[in-house]
């Protein structure tokens, strides 16, 4: 709702009231226009202000709404209009945050004050829409073309400072916002107001603005990555340089109706809410935020000073935890500082210019040792050596002697079982595994793995800290690979056997690209590394000296198996770094990948040597292929109960595996598609292909099919629902 009040003698005050954020909901919206229609009707008030409750202006439409079926008669156009068409002064004080068609609503105002910490911004476009409440039209009228294309089509946060630059706000206070927005209503009644109605403003002019528009256009596309919204919103603001404001409106609605009825949008509605679902974790027996408080961190510490290492030393400083890193020898630990001190010093440059410090040199803050001693005092310590199940266990068992018994400790591994580590540690409740992904300072995913006897103070502490490192954090079970690592293995698998029947490295990725991936299977194994998983396989025993005489080439404890990584591995092509892997690089380190005719007459003389006929492979099953077989593991995951819905393995893929968000994750995309659709392509595929299990469709998938495939958010009900049709 909104407070409608009497703010001092001749001033009207419309408090937006919707907790947490004051989301314009249709109840908020009506809320307004009563408030809008009583201060116009009442002769005493001369003057009105719009503020939001609890220190916050609004974060704009409820998002809920657009896939509600009112979603058509939200009508906050209208309103805004209705505000900036009052002949009575309207100013808003926006605290805390203005966003979306709270912002849509403040440029509708007359006047906007903004206390120094709030923050404004468009951000429709990361959720698949655009300013649809006429903000296309109003906020280049205001501070012009390429401030509001940067704004709209980025979607960012704008503190109040630049907000003030920009001429997005006329005054920025750091006293209390509302009294300072009376008080400017105040001066202002009875002055004219016809200047202040943006809509009768004229879009700046630019001397280039044909040339500018396109050259913006071409860099909306590069980054939208296969994203519809940018580029929508870029052709509303052009609208803005070529109609007059009414037809502008309707260009904008227009618009703004294609990107509703989307997909996208919906998918990138389910990622905002997926995430926000994941933060609240909760295990099968019970634990959940409820049943267990963080423990504060005040010192960490991060041994082994690799690429992982670093980064996370990284992340720990940025958010503020004094940490200590700690290598073998000096030898490792004085690379590791020198790389540490390059990466902190790069950040500390990009968060200068967001006007805030990183304080790094100081040695409470930051501190390197080779002695095991140094960690005595600390809260928690987060183990990134390499994975090596005998090296981990030897260090845990160092730690529960050395670190205090309250001391947590994490391991960072991307496929190691966690209580098989826990178990030479005296502590097995405070042992946890904390998954970075590389580079561990950049991405924001945290795959939080709890093992058997982890106790819920544990998961709640490594969630807390996911969260100071402004990582999003994701509880899982303990399994191989656990979430992200077990539903790629399938994936990956599925691309090499296609280059065995007849695909090429590049086609694979092509098709995978398409479909939104930032890099393909091939790339990606070539960016990592092809000797990573070698060195895994060579542990498993699947190649290399232990495997048994005799073993078939192609086939591993009964199963299809490709030996075509190992074969590269063996020949030193282990990707960008060493200039040649399914791609050639212009150098060792090089990152310009080229196809490489040697991999294509490798792969020939290979299927001549196995008698594998060659086929031609389209589009739709190296697709189908790849993506269905990761689809069907992670439904296995779901009825195992390593995860607790299909939102984890969703936030998992979008922000650790770059699953294109615009898809909304592999399950989300997997009820878009159909499960009937997934099923039976994964019984044709797994006909083809008897000796491959992980194209053998998940028990659970066939269950939700039986059960007349539900939606998504009642998947994990029918977990132990009996199905008579099966
Ligand atoms: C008419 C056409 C034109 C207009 C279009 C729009 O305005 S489109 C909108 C454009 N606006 C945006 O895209 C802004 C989206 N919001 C944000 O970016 C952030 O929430 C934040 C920066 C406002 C606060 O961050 P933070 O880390 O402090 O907190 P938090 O993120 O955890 O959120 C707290 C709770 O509030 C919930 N909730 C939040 N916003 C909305 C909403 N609009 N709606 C509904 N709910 C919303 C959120 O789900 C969570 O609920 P839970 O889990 O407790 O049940």
């Amino acid at each position: 709702m909104a407070q409608y009040a009497r703010g001092a003698a001749a001033v009207a005050v419309i408090r937006l009231r919707n907790p947490p954020v004051n989301a314009l909901s249709l109840t908020v919206l009506q809320a307004l226009e009563d408030g809008l229609k009583r201060a116009d009707a009442d002769p005493s008030v001369k003057a009105v202000t719009i503020c939001g409750e609890n220190g916050k202006f609004s974060a704009g439409a409820d998002i809920r709404v657009f896939s509600s079926p009112k979603k058509q008669g939200l009508g906050l156009g209208p309103i805004i209009s209705l505000i900036e068409r009052s002949e009575k002064p309207v100013v808003a004080a926006i605290e805390g945050i203005a966003l979306g068609g709270g912002l849509e609503v403040a440029l509708g105002c007359h006047y906007r004050i903004a206390h120094v910490q709030a923050r404004m911004g468009l951000p429709e476009v990361t959720i698949g829409l655009l300013p649809g409440a006429e903000g296309t039209q109003r906020l280049p009228r205001l501070i012009g073309i390429p401030a509001a294309l940067d704004i709209i089509t980025t979607g960012r946060h704008v503190p109040a400072t630049e907000a003030l630059k920009l001429g997005l706000v006329d005054e920025v206070v750091e006293e209390n916002t509302v009294e300072a927005a009376i008080r400017l209503a105040t001066k202002l009644i009875g002055q004219p107001l016809g200047h202040r109605r943006l809509s009768l403003r004229p879009v700046p002019r630019l001397p280039n603005m044909e040339a500018f528009l396109s050259d913006a256009l071409m860099k909306v596309k590069k980054r939208a990555q296969g994203c519809l919204a940018p580029e929508l919103c870029f052709q509303a603001i052009k609208a803005a340089t070529e109609l007059p404001f009414a037809d502008g409106v309707r260009k904008e609605r227009e618009l703004f109706n294609i990107l509703l009825t989307s997909g996208q949008a919906k998918a990138l509605q389910y990622a905002f809410f997926a995430e926000r679902a994941v933060e609240k974790w909760t295990t099968p027996n019970g634990a959940s935020w409820k049943s267990a408080s963080p423990q504060p961190i005040r010192k960490a510490a991060v041994i082994g000073l690799g690429t992982m290492g670093r980064g996370i030393v990284t992340s720990l400083v940025k958010a503020k935890i004094p940490v200590v890193g700690l290598e073998q020898d000096l030898e490792y630990l004085n690379t590791g500082r020198k790389a540490v001190m390059l990466l902190l010093e790069r950040e500390a440059m990009k968060m200068e210019q967001g006007a805030q410090t990183l304080d790094f040199h100081n040695p409470a803050r930051l501190q390197f040792t080779v002695d095991f001693d140094v960690l005595r005092d600390v809260d928690l310590v987060i183990e990134a050596v390499f994975e090596n199940m005998a090296l981990k266990k030897e260090i845990f068992n160092k730690l529960s002697r050395i670190c205090k018994p309250e001391a947590f400790l994490c391991t960072n591994t991307s496929a190691l079982n966690i209580d098989e580590i826990a178990s030479v540690t005296n502590r097995p409740q405070q042992v946890i595994g904390t998954h970075f992904f590389s580079p561990a300072h950049v991405m924001r995913l945290l795959e939080i793995i709890y093992g058997r006897h982890t106790s819920p103070t544990t998961i709640a502490t490594a969630m807390q800290l996911a969260k100071v490192m402004k990582k999003v954090g994701v509880v899982v079970g303990n399994c191989f690979g656990f979430v992200g690592n077990r539903m790629m293995f399938p994936y990956t698998q599925q691309a090499v056997f296609l280059l065995e029947e007849g695909s090429r490295p590049e086609d694979v990725d092509r098709v995978l690209e398409d479909f939104g991936f930032k890099i393909g299977p091939f790339r990606m194994s070539d960016l990592a590394g092809l000797d990573v998983g070698w060195r895994s396989r060579k542990d498993q025993g699947l190649t290399g000296p232990s495997l048994a005489p005799g073993t078939p080439a192609r086939q591993r404890r009964g199963y299809r198996y490709s030996p075509l990584p190992d074969l590269l591995c063996e020949k030193g092509r282990f990707g960008q770094k060493t200039g040649k892997g399914w791609y050639q690089y212009e150098k060792a380190g090089g990152r310009i990948s080229k196809p490489d005719p040697w991999i294509h007459s490798f792969l020939s003389e290979y299927r001549d040597t196995h008698q594998i006929k060659t086929r031609f492979i389209d589009q739709e099953e190296i697709l189908e292929r790849c993506l269905f077989a990761l689809i069907s593991e992670g439904f296995d995951i779901l009825a195992e109960g390593i995860a607790s819905g299909p939102e984890h393995l969703d936030v998992i893929y979008i922000n650790g595996y770059g699953w294109p968000k615009h898809r909304g994750g592999p399950m989300f995309y997997a009820s878009t598609v159909g499960l009937p659709n997934i099923l039976a392509k994964l019984q044709k595929y797994s006909e083809m292909h008897p000796d491959v299990p992980q194209l053998r469709p998940s028990a659970f998938l066939k269950k939700l099919v039986a059960m007349g495939n539900p939606p998504l958010n009642d998947w994990m009900s029918y977990l132990h629902r009996q199905s008579n049709k099966l």
